[in-house]
């Protein structure tokens, strides 16, 4: 175990590999940094790793080399559910909330982790700081729309007291409104001083949200830079258009994934 020092970041990735099957890493050599209070996404064609660098970073794939260091603590070697335990907590993609189950139902599943005494307090805060579902607790979580269902799955996240919150593909198939409070609530996480890694296939609005750009590509990071900074680059047109930075142009770009719904 390392010790924390002032200068640690939230969030430390040393040279990290990991993949599916033994001897093929899917994510090579990935280093990065990312402080507290801060939003990373993480952008770059379909299939460069993107959501396998979350799953590794939350221990759900197989780790071949490198390290991830939570504030100070490597956890490179804990299981998914110790690193929850150690400040990290995970929004996967797509819906993954219960659905038959009510949103209250939901978000006592969020603080599931933590000392029994701490979970009701637990909830009327994650309750408090997402007043939207306040309205909805006696609903199933799958009759809510898409943009209260996201939030919902934040609100059961944030429920752990995370330090670090991975969250993939945020903004799929929500509406233009539900995306927009979908990123201004992780800015607002942000400020309170969690660190906030997302993947995005909504480059332009993911940016946005952002202070930090990470590019991925074939697996590798291609480019890092502030969140502006990635998003005016001439040369991630070519990445995301081709796949490969220096190729022509494949497909065209779609600045959002998924059918809009609210
Ligand atoms: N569970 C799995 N088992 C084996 N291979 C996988 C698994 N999940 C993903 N892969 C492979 O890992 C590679 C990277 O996939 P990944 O989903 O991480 O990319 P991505 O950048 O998130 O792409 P997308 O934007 O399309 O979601 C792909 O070749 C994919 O087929």
């Amino acid at each position: 175990m390392m010790t924390t020092t002032p200068a640690e970041p939230a969030l430390r990735i040393e040279n990290f590999s990991a993949g599916y099957v033994a001897r093929v890493p899917i994510v090579n050599e990935v280093s990065h940094a990312v402080p507290a209070g801060q939003v990373a996404t993480v952008v770059g064609p379909n299939g460069a790793g993107k959501s396998s660098l979350l799953k590794g970073l939350y221990g759900l794939t197989r780790w071949s080399k490198g390290s991830v260091v939570v504030a100070g603590t490597e956890v490179t070697r804990l299981s998914a559910w110790e690193r929850l335990r150690a400040g990290l907590s995970l929004v996967p993609q797509g819906r993954c909330n219960f659905p038959y189950m009510t949103v209250r139902e939901n978000l006592q599943l969020g603080v599931a982790t933590l000392p029994r005494r701490q979970r009701e307090s637990s909830v009327a805060v994650a309750l408090a700081e997402f007043p939207a579902l306040e309205a909805h607790l006696g609903r199933m979580a799958g009759n809510l729309s898409g943009g209260q269902q996201q939030l919902l799955e934040i609100a059961m996240a944030m429920a752990a007291r995370p330090r670090i919150l991975l969250i993939d593909e945020p903004s799929l198939g929500l509406s233009p409104a539900a995306r927009r409070l979908v990123f201004d609530k992780l800015r607002q996480i942000a400020a309170t001083g969690v660190c906030v890694v997302m993947v995005e296939q909504n480059v332009v609005e993911g940016l946005a949200a952002s202070d930090l750009g990470i590019v991925m590509v074939e697996g590798r990071i291609h480019r890092t830079g502030t969140a502006d900074a990635i998003a005016n680059d001439p040369e991630m047109k070519q990445v995301f258009l081709g796949g490969r930075p220096g190729t022509e142009p494949a497909h065209a770009p779609h600045s959002t994934s998924g059918r809009d719904q609210t």
